[in-house]
């Protein structure tokens, strides 16, 4: 059974459609990445699983209790915010007792001066000041409990927020952006911090990010979402090496997909340039317009030789282990990215003729609404050969 089911949340504002129907679950344990650009409806999915947004329609169950319908405090949900909303006046040790003492004390026993008096109460608060110590030694943050948040570090309150959120053990954790606050160093030492948190705590986790880096280095599954709706729901290599939508090659990868205009001719084969390469595997009317991408790094420079398409390099970029050259196909005009290694990129330089090649099985093609059409690699086909030679 899955510990989280969304299943066609549709929501919109004013009468803009923001989320058309969209369905997502997490099985238990799972670190999922939501993912996409900003606009696209990310933290609104992400507060309607709060219950901090209602949706108006679709279906949330959580460990299979359906919580369309259930208040957000009464959902087991824990959120981390980008802003990580700690109270300034409260030290750390009192913003993380924050849950655990609205859920274990009564009103009554909340009354200072008074509350000491009623009973049980001096059991429930140590208690809480143990679970409190438990979750700060958990997350090495023993030594800021007594300080307030402005006496922390930006990544010192995200670990307090972190500690807050998790201290009364939530059957799903939320976290909307919490590193984007962090400076760029520091943001990859969380990303470590926040992964083995996860993998300790073993609670299905939806995270949102626009960063892709951050999704496919941290998620089991990365959720792609573009224009409200979930393009893609699959592993972070799948995502890569198989996106099953335009927008999702163009969303994961860096430097970003090349995307060259082509068109379906005679028994479904595809032309790259004037070479045909591929050929789909369901008949489409010729002339059909078709979009091929290729992966930087599957692209190869060729200096000599007949075949392969012609290129004159626009700019090169050094990278230490690689070297991205930027090539203008002389056909087309079109720029294609190159990523090679130093050693094939050597001399490369701004006006250097070039001939473009790439082996016909990494070449994805998709229709003209965006998603991904089946094709094979075409035998014979010289492109390939070059490739390959
Ligand atoms: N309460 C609201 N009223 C009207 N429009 C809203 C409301 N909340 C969000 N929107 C709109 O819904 C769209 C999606 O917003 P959302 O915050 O979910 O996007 P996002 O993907 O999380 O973006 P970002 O990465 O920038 O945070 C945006 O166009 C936003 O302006």
């Amino acid at each position: 059974m899955s510990a989280l089911t969304l299943t066609n949340i549709q929501k919109s504002f004013g009468g803009n459609q923001i989320l058309k129907s969209v369905s997502l679950d997490a099985q238990p344990g799972e670190f999922i990445a939501l993912v996409g650009p900003s606009g696209c409806g990310k933290s609104t999915l992400l507060r309607i699983l709060a219950g901090l947004e209602s949706a108006d329609s679709g279906e949330i169950v959580i460990d299979g209790r359906n919580v369309s319908r259930v208040q957000a405090a009464d959902r087991n949900v824990a959120m981390v915010f980008q802003s990580y909303a700690l109270y300034p006046h409260l030290t750390a040790a009192q913003n993380i007792a924050v849950p655990l003492v609205m859920r274990r004390l009564t009103r009554a026993q909340r009354i200072p001066f008074v509350a000491p008096l009623m009973p049980g109460q001096r059991k429930a608060v140590a208690a809480i000041h143990r679970d409190v110590r438990e979750m700060a030694t958990s997350l090495k943050i023993d030594h800021l409990l007594d300080r307030k948040p402005g006496q922390m570090s930006g990544g010192q309150r995200q670990r307090v927020a972190l500690a807050r959120a998790m201290v009364r053990r939530p059957a799903v954790f939320l976290m909307d952006e919490p590193l984007s606050n962090l400076d760029a160093n520091l943001r990859v030492h969380a990303r470590g911090e926040i992964v083995e948190m996860h993998r300790r705590a073993s609670v299905p986790t939806v995270y949102v990010t626009h960063d892709q880096a951050e999704a496919l280095s941290m998620a089991d599954r990365v959720a792609v979402m573009i224009g409200g709706s979930l393009l893609q729901l699959a592993p972070p290599q799948v995502i890569y090496d198989n996106p099953q939508h335009v927008e999702v090659a163009k969303f994961v990868g860096q430097p970003r997909i090349n995307l060259i205009a082509s068109r379906v001719e005679a028994k479904g084969a595809i032309a790259l340039g004037a070479e045909r390469c591929v050929l789909l595997d369901r008949a489409l009317p010729v002339d059909t317009p078709v979009t091929l991408g290729i992966r930087p790094e599957f692209v190869r420079v060729l200096r000599s030789g007949a075949s392969g398409l012609p290129a004159r390099v626009e700019r090169v970029e050094f990278l230490g282990s690689e070297i991205i050259a930027y090539c203008r196909l002389d056909a087309i005009g079109e720029t294609m990215i190159a990523k090679v290694t130093p050693a094939e990129g050597a001399g490369l330089a701004a006006g250097t003729a070039v001939r473009l090649s790439t082996a016909a099985e990494h070449i994805f093609v998709f229709g003209a609404d965006g998603a991904r059409l089946a094709a094979a690699p075409l035998v014979e086909n010289p492109v390939r050969e070059a490739a390959h030679g």
